[in-house]
């Protein structure tokens, strides 16, 4: 290599009875002139000769880190909760790096909000534009129309529970009319520039680029907190609340629901909390590379524990390609499997339900060769959302006959997929290997650090025990 020889020479000419040192000495009768420009070679030499050392410690560095970096990568479903749990990771052990990108999100969270209200702002257009022809007995001022009977799901990505519901439709025609105003028209016109601002800002999605073009977004919290007083008022409505119940919109369960905080959020010094952050929905798009540097001074001192590469990847069907050149380096897999879809259906494929679809992913996860190697965690995410769903009557078993007549609870069908996920790890892995089921609610932060703390824990001693193999 070009680089030894000159590294060489410099440490040899230190050694003054080397004869190579002689013979490169100064003459004894050098001029001034000579001198100063000897010196200035010298210099010049030396400089080449430590940025060549320098580089050649970065190099050494990196192999070593490379070597010894533990990767992980975060796979499951779109929505399943892949870059809420890396929020978890970077909340929990990179405190100060979570600190400082933690404003970087306000412009998505506005974004969401924004999304919530032109789902209520297209479906409102809609009931308000059927309404002349179903009127029936119009008060004063008013507009009365009846509800659609065919309801449009398909504003909502993250699908209600009435998806699939075959009940869904059975009320339609035996509810009274709604009751709209001269009130909605005007809410509904004073609102149109949120219709703008979202499409300013392209969808809020992922990507390489910074949260996409910040102008633009800054423009949107512009135009959000000119209308801050009106969606209040259109999330207050009680005709539009009715209007969404009946259509079984449940938006405050969709990902990205900020509604109820308009006061604080849609203003133009709104810094997101924590927990906003983590509620925010943010698509991720490709594969996300996210070195995380552990801060706390807890972690194992083996150099492995200090710095993680977490992949976090889209989750759509058209994403799953890009998963693939991934596999071969991984050392552990973290797997989410939302468990509160059991009743929903993939945005990206509506014939194809969410739950069969983590399944059929699961199974060519554990069976996959190129990753016996690996360690396979699995969170059964979502529980908060599947409690709530199951307390509202949804039964499991209408969509999941193999539930059979189990009690119809969370933790009961919880502990059901739990058991049915582990079989298949245990039937379809290639070589056995030990298996780490966690039941989650990836956006309570704080129960979610104690798992992660349990999980990084185990996978460095697995890591550990196989590296004490080799
Ligand atoms: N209530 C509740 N919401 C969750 C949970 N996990 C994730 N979410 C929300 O669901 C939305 C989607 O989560 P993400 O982490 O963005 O999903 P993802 O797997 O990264 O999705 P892609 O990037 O599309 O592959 C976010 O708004 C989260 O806040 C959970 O356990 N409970
Ligand atoms: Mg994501």
């Amino acid at each position: 290599m070009a680089r030894s020889p000159r590294g060489r020479i410099r440490q040899l000419a230190t050694t003054s009875d080397d004869p190579l040192t002689q013979a490169i000495a100064p003459p004894p009768d050098e001029s001034e002139v000579a001198r100063a420009e000897r010196l200035r070679q010298e210099a010049e030499a030396k400089r080449i000769s430590d940025d060549i050392d320098e580089e050649l410690k970065r190099e050494r560095a990196v192999w070593k880190k490379n070597k010894s970096l533990f990767k992980l990568l975060l796979l499951g479903q779109s929505e399943s909760g892949k870059s809420t749990t890396l929020k978890n990771f970077q909340l929990a052990f990179a405190p100060n790096a979570w600190q400082q990108e933690r404003a970087s999100w306000r412009s998505v969270i506005q974004l969401n909000l924004v999304r919530s209200v032109n789902i209520i702002l297209d479906v409102l257009a809609e009931e308000m534009a059927a309404a002349p022809s179903r009127t029936t007995s119009p008060g004063p001022g008013s507009i009365v129309t009846s509800r659609p009977t065919s309801p449009n799901f398909h504003t909502i990505p993250a699908s209600p529970s009435a998806d699939l519901d075959p009940d869904a439709d059975a009320d339609a025609d035996t509810a009274p009319p709604l009751e709209f105003s001269h009130q909605h028209a005007l809410l509904k016109m004073r609102l149109t520039p949120l219709r703008q601002a979202a499409g300013n800002a392209g969808s809020v999605e992922g990507s390489t680029s910074e949260h996409g073009e910040r102008g633009r977004m800054d423009s949107a919290t512009e135009v959000l907190a000119g209308c801050a007083g009106d969606v209040r008022e259109l999330w207050a409505n009680g005709v539009v609340r009715t209007m969404l119940a009946r259509r079984k919109m449940h938006l405050e369960e969709s990902s990205g629901f900020f509604l109820d905080d308009v006061e604080r959020i849609a203003t133009r010094t709104y810094e997101p909390t924590d927990d906003d952050v983590v509620r925010a929905r943010f698509r991720t798009l490709g594969v996300q590379e996210y070195s995380l540097t552990f801060e706390n001074t807890d972690v194992t001192e083996r150099g492995i524990a200090k710095e993680w590469m977490i992949y976090d990847v889209g989750g759509a069907r058209t994403s799953r390609a890009a998963w693939l050149p991934y596999f071969e380096d991984a050392h552990a897999i973290l797997f989410l499997a939302p468990i509160s879809c059991f009743d929903e259906v993939l945005t990206e494929d509506r014939r194809v339900n969410r739950l069969e679809d983590s399944f059929i992913l699961w199974k060519a996860i554990v069976s996959s060769k190129l990753l016996t190697k690996c360690i396979i965690i699995l969170f059964l995410n979502k529980y908060d959302l599947l409690a709530r769903k199951l307390k509202s009557g949804v039964k499991v078993k209408k969509y999941l006959s193999s539930f059979g007549d189990r009690e119809n609870s969370a933790a009961v069908l919880a502990k059901y997929l739990h058991q049915k996920f582990r079989d298949q790890h245990k039937d379809l892995s290639p070589e056995p290997r030990s298996f780490y089921g966690y039941v989650t609610s990836v956006v309570d932060t704080k129960a979610t650090a104690s798992t992660l703390l349990s999980v990084r824990d185990g996978l460095l001693q697995q890591y550990l025990a196989k590296a004490d193999l080799v």
